[in-house]
């Protein structure tokens, strides 16, 4: 199943409750929480107080992007804030497994991304345990980037590994995901798309809509 995971990001956070449930409404099944720290990756946006609160204007689920350094630290404040499935970077664990097993025991969706320039070879070992892999298209940290086509690649190795171990698992791909690139997007076997600036620039009700037509 295609999946729209529309990144808060880019919305306007004066009104971020009437935003999620705009895109919410218009059909979108993901709401997609990007937290960064300001040390991973060169920006600092939000935490735990905002997703606590914003998590009252809608029941999608909340797709908490974790671009923070050893997250294992926080996975529990995360749950306990209204996240439905967490998603740590292999470059920012020191174990993975460790902060995988975290993540399951407090009973939500287990994520792993990787980084554009990080070899996809670094996330094999952890497909078969994680619920879904996330594929970045830009360099973390910022939204309205330019998309990063040699990704696809990644996406592509990581589809066929789970089309040859018979497994029926998602891939996010996250960064730059416009009308015109999103074909090519599904075509390389990703099926969980985030948009920020698509979504959120213009009329985001008319958006949600125009890329769930395009993903039927
Ligand atoms: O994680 C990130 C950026 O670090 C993304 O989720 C962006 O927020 C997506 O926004 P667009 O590239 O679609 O504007």
């Amino acid at each position: 199943m295609n999946i729209l995971a529309p990144s808060i990001l880019s919305a306007d956070f004066n009104v971020l409750g009437e935003q999620i449930q705009t895109v919410a409404k218009a059909g979108a099944q993901y709401i997609h929480v990007d937290v960064m720290d300001g040390i991973f990756v060169p920006s600092i946006s939000y935490g735990m107080p905002v997703i606590k609160s914003v998590r009252k204007s809608t029941d999608a689920v909340f797709d908490v992007h974790l671009m923070i350094t050893e997250p294992v630290r926080y996975i529990r404040d995360f749950v306990d804030s209204g996240a439905d499935i967490i998603t740590v970077h292999v470059e920012a664990c020191k174990d993975i497994d460790e902060t995988i097993r975290d993540i399951k025991a407090c009973g939500v969706k287990a994520a792993v991304a990787i980084n554009p320039e990080t070899p996809v070879d670094k996330i094999m070992p952890y497909l078969d345990d994680i619920d879904m892999a996330l594929v970045m298209s830009v360099h973390p940290g910022f939204g309205g980037q330019k998309f990063i086509p040699d990704v696809l690649d990644k996406v592509r190795i990581i589809r066929s590994y789970y089309r040859d171990n018979n497994m029926d698992k998602d891939i996010e791909i996250d960064g730059g995901i416009n009308f015109d690139n999103l074909p090519e997007v599904l075509e390389a076997g990703a099926n969980v798309i985030v948009a920020g600036s698509s979504v959120y620039r213009g009329d985001a009700a008319a958006n949600t809509k125009k890329f769930l037509e395009l993903m039927r």
